[in-house]
């Protein structure tokens, strides 16, 4: 096997040469991208705080196969075998609901030290964290509105929340060398025709800024704002609408976060990318597959991923673009939902990188649309494949589907005993 991947790379990097590709320098540039995936695939987005309550905030994990993770041992154990099994740089994006305390922590009441354990454990695996604090499945949320609550009372408690975690998420940045991207995300919406549909958006408006208030040091924390069209239970009216959180990013000067699900179904948004760019210093991605609405299925090596990886790697917006990953998928084996669509995202970035964008930049600007067409067409079937076995041999995980084995032996003697 080692061989026959040996010489199928050797005839592809000459290939490539052919037509002035340096894979060499492609999986050197893919060693420094690094995909945070997140943590809430492992157990539907249950967390630790009070893991039988309901997911609520108009979001759903549809499913019930077996072995999900109950609590932190089980679930770092199953993010150290899917990080086992894919190549390359990663990150874990943690929400404030994932916190270890003895007692109950009210959610205004999180410190760095809930957080701790995860830090060790991070640290021990080379990993970045990212976090969110968690502004739904609690009694507080449960009318619909966090942030920009009508009741003063529960839109501090919803503000507290923010203020402690963006602390929490600067102390991540602080102890291991790499700025923390949070994102805020509030399911705050209707139902219904609403009437009034401003001063829920100055409420949040006003409330955002006294989250971001504090200045924390850049090199440790990055605030980003997700925008989103509807949810379930919030069909006709969403505060963190997308102009709300482009204008509020920009005006702010704080990353916007993408959610491939958060759009009309024909939208997409690799092509917000390049606009959004222009106006906000970073974004945040939350790649995702959403299906006839923000199911959040697992990511695909589809064209929008494709597309999303290309405006990254065409626009050198390597150090502007967080890459994140947003799907739970409970109908599946939950490891295996990592790992597909982490390694897609990885593939989708390799490909990317092994283009020939000069010159179709070039076709392009002479107006050669027809080559311009005819060589991106004929540039999908490149032997990109073995590259990524390549890649995937020298961080010395599994190549092709062999990882699909380890997956199945972990359920067998591990999770499926749960
Ligand atoms: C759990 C996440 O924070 C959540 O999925 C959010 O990012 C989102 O996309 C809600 O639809
Ligand atoms: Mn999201």
């Amino acid at each position: 096997m080692s061989q026959s991947i040996e010489n199928a790379w050797q005839l592809a990097r000459q290939r490539y040469a052919d037509i002035n590709v340096d894979v060499d320098a492609a999986l050197t540039l893919l060693d420094t991208l690094p995909v945070s995936m997140h943590c809430w695939q492992g157990d539907d987005v249950a967390g630790f705080e009070n893991p039988t309550g309901s997911l609520t905030g108009g979001i759903q994990a549809t499913g019930n196969y077996p072995g999900k993770a109950r609590n932190v041992r089980e679930l770092r154990g199953d993010l150290e075998l899917a990080f086992q099994l894919i190549p390359g740089p990663k990150r874990l994006n943690l929400h404030a609901i994932y916190l270890e305390a003895e007692g109950r922590v009210e959610r205004n009441e999180i410190e760095p030290k809930h957080f701790a354990g995860w830090v060790d454990w991070a640290r021990n695996h080379d990993l970045g964290l990212d976090f969110n604090p968690t502004c739904f499945s609690h009694p507080l949320s449960a009318d619909g509105f966090t942030l920009s609550h009508a009741d003063a009372g529960i839109r501090r408690f919803w503000i507290e929340h923010c203020q402690a975690s963006r602390r929490i998420s600067a102390y991540f940045g602080r102890e291991l060398g790499t700025p923390s991207v949070m994102n805020i995300w509030v399911p705050d919406g209707m139902k219904d025709v609403t009437i009034d549909r401003l001063a829920p958006r100055q409420r949040f408006m006003a409330a955002l800024d006294e989250v971001i208030a504090e200045k924390l040091d850049s090199r440790h924390h990055i605030d980003a704002v997700e925008s989103k069209l509807f949810g379930i239970g919030a069909e006709s009216y969403t505060v963190g609408s997308s102009e709300f959180c482009l204008g509020y990013a920009s005006s702010r000067g704080i990353a916007l976060c993408l959610d491939a699900g958060h759009f009309h179904p024909t939208e997409v948004i690799s092509d917000k990318i390049s606009s959004a760019m222009l106006f906000v210093p970073r974004l945040l991605l939350h790649v995702s597959r959403p299906v006839r609405w923000d199911s959040d299925h697992v990511v695909l090596l589809d064209d929008e991923t494709q597309a999303i990886a290309n405006e990254i790697i065409r626009h050198d917006l390597f150090d502007r673009v967080h890459i994140g990953l947003d799907f739970f998928d409970a109908s599946i084996n939950r490891i295996a939902a990592w790992v597909i669509g982490t390694r897609n995202m990885k593939k989708a970035l390799l490909r990317a990188l092994v283009e020939p964008t000069g010159q179709l930049r070039e076709l392009e600007q002479q107006g050669d649309y027809t080559a311009r067409l005819a060589l991106l067409e004929e540039t999908k079937s490149l032997p990109w494949q073995a590259v990524w076995d390549k890649y995937c041999q020298l961080h010395d995980v599994p190549v092709g589907g062999d990882w699909l084995r380890v997956v199945r032996e972990y359920e067998s003697s591990v999770s499926s005993k749960r």
